[in-house]
């Protein structure tokens, strides 16, 4: 592939190769500087970030799409094409191309969106209820904007501790407290606070604002949440609203909580406890109107033994704590989730009832993420009937589970050996009178010397 190169004023301030480049790619593109801070979004990106340009223009590109191949082309240096990955609960194919200046030195990068909401177009060609020749963009843009935000009742599961967190999430979702929800990765934190914001705003209007507090470094941060006054600082030019205000009397959902930087935490839960909060700069009391809801998949109890989570903020926001249990502490789940994920995603596929035990088995530590992406895996394969071996060798699952071996079983092992070699010495390694003398018969004598990895030609020497 021929690289594209750039001046660094050019990055900036796009020339026609840039503008050019933004115009014909067929769906959202964006530019961002070398450490992946975006610069420049076409006009469609709104409909997949769910945000005006201004809005995610200055934010890293891994706080609008957290699984962005970016981080890999930068330590690469190549494009990163047809990536197929989820953003804002969309399946997209992406291309991530790096942009060099003359030295060759990587100053940016620009990112494509080539298709999103594969699963529709899937749907809609299968069912052929939609001509593609005549495809209406607008109609397209509705299908798949429609995706970007859930309820509770997206939330799929059947055991019982899904079913009590749905309850609880509901009861909750009527008051205003603070939410934290707790859960690994890919167990369904979005999908909840995302759940609970819809269920508490009905009339679907009011905003549901997200920061992750990992993407972005803790001195933009403040003025992100908090927004900043005129002059603050330098570089301020003009008042910016934080996310405290843009997110009015709706939700704000701040990602990973648990990586908040200490000083922040103090002045996020002074925000909470007095319902008003300035910006930075500023000296006006702002009221928060906002519901706050916080994910984390931190241990939480461990960071406050550290000294670097602060209790009293672990405290207002648990008032109303969700647990989200790991998918391996709901089994029953998987067989729904795939049929879920067979009929969201429009997968060809279906597996032997050996093919589900064994994902049943399996432990999922990307939990319903990982589960997802593994049955999209499968249907790229092009096998409809997902057998027990595909499912091993896919998950990296060994063909015999090893046996579980305890401390005493060793001990045991060690003994057997030493017994068997004193023996073999003792009847000048003749396996014969060995065996006679250990009372088994040969076979098995043979088999020990097998299983316990007995060298009987070391003994020779
Ligand atoms: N119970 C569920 N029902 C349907 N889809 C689910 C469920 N749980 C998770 N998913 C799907 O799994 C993926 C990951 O979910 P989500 O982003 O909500 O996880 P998360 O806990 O916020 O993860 P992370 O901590 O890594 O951000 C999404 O595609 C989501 O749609």
């Amino acid at each position: 592939m021929e690289k594209i190169r750039i001046t660094r004023d050019e990055l900036y301030s796009p020339g026609p190769l840039l503008q050019g480049i933004m115009d014909l790619a067929f769906d959202e593109s964006c530019i961002m500087d070398k450490d992946g801070y975006i610069l420049h979004c076409s006009d469609s990106s709104p409909l997949i970030w769910n945000r005006p340009n201004e809005e995610s223009i200055g934010r890293h590109i891994t706080e609008l799409d957290s699984a962005s191949p970016y981080p890999q082309l930068l330590a690469t240096g190549e494009a990163v094409l047809g990536k197929m990955h989820i953003i804002n609960g969309m399946s997209c194919i992406t291309h991530m191309i790096p942009l060099f200046d003359q030295e060759d030195n990587i100053i940016g990068a620009f990112g494509v969106i080539i298709f999103r909401g594969i699963e529709k177009l899937k749907r809609l060609m299968r069912d052929n209820s939609f001509d593609f020749d005549t495809k209406s963009k607008a109609l397209y843009d509705q299908l798949s904007r429609a995706e970007a935000h859930y309820t509770l009742s997206d939330f799929i599961g059947i055991s019982p501790a899904v079913q009590e967190m749905l309850r609880f999430a509901q009861k909750v979702a009527v008051h205003d407290y603070p939410v934290l929800i707790r859960g690994e990765t890919g167990c369904g934190k979005e999908i909840v606070s995302s759940g609970i914001h819809t269920a508490s705003h009905l009339d679907g209007k009011a905003p549901f604002v997200k920061i992750n507090c990992t993407a972005i470094p803790s001195t933009l941060l403040e003025s992100e949440l908090f927004g900043y006054e005129k002059g603050a600082f330098s570089g301020a030019y003009s008042t910016k609203l934080g996310k405290f205000e843009i997110a009015g009397t709706g939700t704000l959902l701040l990602d990973e909580i648990g990586s908040l930087d200490p000083a922040l935490q103090s002045k996020l839960l002074r925000a909470i406890e007095e319902k008003e909060f300035e910006r930075v700069g500023g000296n006006t009391l702002i009221p928060l109107r906002a519901r706050i809801v916080a994910c984390t998949n931190s241990n939480l109890e461990q960071k406050m033994r550290d000294g670097e989570f602060r209790e009293d903020l672990y405290y207002r926001l648990s008032i109303a704590e969700i647990n989200i249990p790991p998918l391996r502490e709901r089994r029953e789940d998987i067989p729904v989730l795939i049929d879920y994920f067979i009929a969201k995603d429009a997968l060809d596929i279906s597996f032997t009832p050996e093919a589900m035990h064994l994902m049943q088995a399996y432990d999922w530590p990307g939990n319903v993420r990982q589960l997802r992406n593994f049955a999209a895996k499968m249907d790229l394969l092009e096998r409809k009937r997902i057998t027990e071996d595909a499912v091993r060798h896919a998950l990296g699952i060994p063909d015999e589970p090893a046996v579980e071996r305890s401390p005493i079983e060793d001990r045991m092992d060690h003994f057997e050996k030493q017994l068997i070699e004193q023996a073999l010495l003792e009847n000048g390694l003749n396996i014969s009178r060995t065996a006679q003398a250990l009372n088994m018969s040969r076979n098995t004598l043979y088999a020990r010397i097998r299983r316990l990895g007995i060298q009987v030609k070391k003994h020779l020497r």
